[in-house]
């Protein structure tokens, strides 16, 4: 693959956005790579958490500008629903997702960012959705993510404007799980992701469906997903092994079954 790396650190998949010189603009290749990739962990049972990064000083820029120009009514069509579908594709997954983010996480990679589980940034990291400056919008999904992250109001605000916030600021209104000194980013991600992968994996499965789908249904709708959730997780080995080690003092090992 040209446009990202894959490596496995077992029980972690690390997947680097790797066109450093263009600040990891998603270009069209990238959004059919970044598919293979997350397929490669997705389908290793050994990989239980993924963590999606950038290579050099930018997690992204978004997607890639220098294509707008061959661009017409169409194919801008359908370049967001691709961009928007790997979106889509990669927040349900049932594995979780980590962004670790460096430098800038601006439109698509802001978008990309929206779509994994957790966002983890270093503390000099700017975000920003600022696709209406080159008289566009967001249309990897941040139009519907970002509200549902953040809140109607500071969503529009930051859309409208365009503005970039730092990582501070977007770590108070929620947009962040967690900022950390660059220096600790990897290692902090890291132990992130190893907590993580200790969990039940079918509890986190439903978790996040329950989450993702819950939240576009009527609350009724969600609350009895969330009950009928219990008779899968009831009939699992991990349920027995984790009531058994609470009884029992010890901690957990979960299998996955
Ligand atoms: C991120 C910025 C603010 C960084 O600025 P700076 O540090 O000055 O670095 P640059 O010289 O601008 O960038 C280095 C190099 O990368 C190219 N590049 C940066 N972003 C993109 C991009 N999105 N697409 C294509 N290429 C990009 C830049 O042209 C430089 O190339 P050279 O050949 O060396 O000149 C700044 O780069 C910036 O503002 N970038 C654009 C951010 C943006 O508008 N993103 C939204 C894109 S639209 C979108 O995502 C739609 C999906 O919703």
């Amino acid at each position: 693959m040209e446009t990202i790396v894959v490596k496995k650190e077992t029980p972690i998949g690390w997947i680097y956005l790797n066109r450093p010189d263009r600040l990891n603009a998603i270009n069209q290749q990238m959004i059919k790579e970044l598919r293979q990739g997350i397929d490669e962990m997705l389908y290793d049972s050994d990989i239980k958490v993924i963590i999606i990064t950038g290579n050099g000083k930018a997690f992204s820029a978004g997607a890639d500008i220098s294509q707008f120009k061959e661009l017409n009514g169409y194919t801008a069509w359908q370049f967001a629903k691709s961009g928007r579908e790997l979106m889509d594709y990669i927040e349900n997954i049932n594995k979780p997702t980590i962004a670790m983010i460096n430098g800038y996480a601006l439109g698509g990679g802001l978008e990309l960012a929206m779509a994994c589980d957790i966002r983890i940034a270093a503390e000099e990291t700017q975000l920003g959705l600022p696709e209406i400056n080159l008289g566009i919008y967001p249309g990897f999904g941040g139009t519907q993510r970002l509200v549902r992250l953040i809140g109607k109001g500071k969503a529009l605000e930051l859309m409208l404007t365009g503005d970039r916030i730092s990582a501070k600021e977007a770590e108070k209104i929620g947009l962040v799980n967690k900022v950390v000194p660059l220096s600790n980013l990897e290692q902090e991600t890291r132990n992130f992701a190893l907590k993580l992968a200790e969990k039940p994996p079918i509890s986190i499965a439903l978790i996040k469906l329950l989450v993702n789908q819950g939240i576009d249904l009527p609350i009724l709708a969600g609350l009895n997903m969330e009950s009928l959730g219990w008779g899968v997780v009831f009939s699992t080995e991990d349920e027995k092994e984790g009531v058994s080690a609470f009884l029992e003092k010890r901690k957990a090992q979960f299998k996955g079954k």
